[in-house]
């Protein structure tokens, strides 16, 4: 699978971006990478789709150093993929359709496989309605979706999330975390970066904390969490089904659901308006 060794970035501007970080994806099954703004999140990922080329150290998949040539891109592209940070940087057809299509063109699948697997993303990602509509008339949000639409249908084995719910509301929220724990289901690796920590407590099992660009602790979620003074320095916060388990004292759920049917149990319905 996907790991890095001694991984370094430092930009042109000798900004240091990453110093010396290992991670490695066998660890978990979708796994966390947090830490605060500028902590070097979307430079890792950058480098793990290889759009970026370490200054030191490599990165290996499936035991194989990373090659930076276009024939070893265009197969690697096609066992990893990432949904950027920022939608307008994945997004280049003028409509919805033909862009979730296009990697799929791309590589010369047949057009009814192709429709198959657009349209299938689009009803995922709830964008099938506006599946003929000019991109540049879309919300955030909705661009947001069709850029998951487009790696649901890319079907890769390793999937990177970088800030994948971000400018999403609720609803929309709650149906990418759905996805997420879907592809997991369905065996792929998954990376996810996120400024929320409830949803990386609830999707997570694994993760690493990233600070200015340094890995400072690494570990199952509940024990990456119960560190108050690394997510303080990390500029982080506990999620609150953590904070409820620590200054409650009651015992660690890892979904709000687990919580209320705890609390329904020791209360009795009655004491539960849900
Ligand atoms: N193109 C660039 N040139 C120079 N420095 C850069 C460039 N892109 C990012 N950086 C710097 O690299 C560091 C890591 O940035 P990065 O975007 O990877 O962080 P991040 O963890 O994704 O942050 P955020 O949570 O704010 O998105 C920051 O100091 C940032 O200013």
């Amino acid at each position: 699978m996907l790991r890095t060794e001694h991984l370094t970035y430092k930009y042109e501007d000798n900004t240091m971006a990453l110093k010396d970080v290992e991670i490695n994806l066998n660890n978990g099954e979708i796994i966390a990478l947090i830490g605060g703004n500028g902590a070097g999140k979307s430079t890792m990922f950058l480098n793990l789709m290889g759009i970026l080329k370490p200054t030191k150290g490599i990165i290996l998949f499936n035991g194989q150093p990373l090659e930076y040539n276009k024939k070893y891109m265009y197969d690697y592209r096609q066992k990893v993929s990432l949904v950027f940070q920022d939608p307008d940087k994945q997004i280049f057809h003028s409509n919805v359709y033909d862009d979730v299509a296009f990697a799929l063109r791309n590589i010369g699948l047949p057009e009814d496989e192709v429709k198959r697997r657009v349209d299938d993303a689009l009803i995922q990602t709830e964008a099938y309605d506006f599946k003929e509509k000019a991109v540049h008339y879309l919300s955030y949000g909705q661009k947001k979706r069709v850029a998951i639409a487009g790696v649901i249908a890319l079907n890769t084995q390793v999937i990177l999330f970088d800030e994948p719910t971000a400018g999403l509301d609720p609803a929309m929220t709650r149906g990418v975390v759905k996805i997420i724990n879907t592809l997991a289901k369905e065996g792929k690796k998954i990376i996810i970066s996120s400024h929320d920590m409830d949803i990386i407590y609830t999707l997570c099992d694994y993760g690493y904390i990233l600070n200015h660009g340094q890995v400072i602790a690494n570990g199952s979620i509940e024990d990456l969490f119960s560190m108050d003074e690394v997510l303080e320095k990390a500029n982080l916060s506990q999620p609150w089904l953590m904070k409820i388990h620590k200054k409650l004292g009651l015992p660690l759920f890892r979904d709000e659901e687990k919580l209320f049917d705890y609390w329904r149990e020791i209360n009795g319905a009655s004491s539960y308006r849900g």
